[in-house]
């Protein structure tokens, strides 16, 4: 069997952003990004100071570990990274989760396609907005999106842009009018990940969700967008693995 580079398996714990908010997942973390955003919250799964924790496993090795930490307290798998669209050898595992009957879910920011992508049952498509410091390929992203549009179930795909700041904001506008149909996530940016005062980071996150709140209910561009917190950030602060 193929090998895939993990950096973390976790759960069950609940999916903390977007369209499954709430939904009871564990996760795979993949190591591995070909962007490097400022502000990532991932960032030891591609700045290499987690390198010594990458672990090379085969499909069954990871199935092996999830039901090691999760026994039959879950049926949903969220594969997130890095950027697990990287990953070809990811096929194997899709397919096993599929036999198992488990539902999946992969968070990714649309910069890669792999045909395995077709499976997925929750796509959760996260192109940067401009305060990453990372600039979208356009002609890709809408090769990427064209192909999921007409190879999945609509219900599959949604997008996601975390904002930080105005020009944020209209990156998201254009994002949502360029890609009408798909149902548009905005996420409030955590800009102090290595905050370790959680009442503090969740009552300063609350703030900027309330500020995005207003600017989104005042804008009639932005009339079908839902709007989140990352919800593990106000449960668990900046831990890792939940
Ligand atoms: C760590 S990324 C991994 C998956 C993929 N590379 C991506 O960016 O979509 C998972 C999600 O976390 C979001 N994210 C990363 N850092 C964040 C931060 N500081 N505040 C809010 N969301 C953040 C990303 O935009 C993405 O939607
Ligand atoms: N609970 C929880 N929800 C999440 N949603 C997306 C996450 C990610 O890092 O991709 C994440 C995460 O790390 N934890
Ligand atoms: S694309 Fe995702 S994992 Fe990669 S640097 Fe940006 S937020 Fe982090
Ligand atoms: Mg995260």
């Amino acid at each position: 069997m193929k090998k895939i580079p993990v950096l973390e398996i976790f759960g069950p714990t609940i999916q903390g952003e977007g369209m499954v908010i709430g939904q009871k997942t564990m996760f795979v973390r993949t190591a591995g990004c070909d962007y490097s955003c400022s502000w990532c919250d991932s960032a030891f799964t591609w700045d290499g100071s987690a390198k010594a924790d990458i672990k090379q496993m085969t499909a069954d090795d990871i199935w092996e570990q999830l039901e090691a930490l999760g026994g039959d307290r879950f049926s949903h798998v969220t594969i997130s990274g890095g950027n697990p669209a990287l990953l070809a050898n990811l096929a194997e595992l899709v397919q096993l989760l599929k036999r198992k009957g488990v539902k999946i879910a992969i968070e990714t920011q649309g910069s890669k396609y792999q045909e395995w992508l077709k499976d997925i049952d929750d796509l959760t498509i996260s192109p940067k907005p401009p305060s990453s410091g990372m600039k979208t390929d356009f002609v890709k992203l809408d090769e990427i999106i064209n192909k999921l549009v007409n190879q999945t179930n609509q219900q599959s795909i949604s997008l996601k842009v975390v904002i930080f700041d105005e020009a944020d904001l209209q990156y998201a506008r254009e994002i949502h009018h360029r890609y009408s149909n798909i149902p548009m996530y905005l996420q409030v940016g955590n800009e102090d990940i290595h905050e370790a005062d959680t009442a503090k980071l969740v009552q300063k996150l609350l703030n900027k969700y309330e500020s995005l709140v207003e600017q989104v209910i005042e804008d009639k561009e932005l009339n079908q967008v839902r709007v989140l917190p990352q919800l593990h950030t106000l449960v668990w602060g900046n831990k890792r693995g939940v």
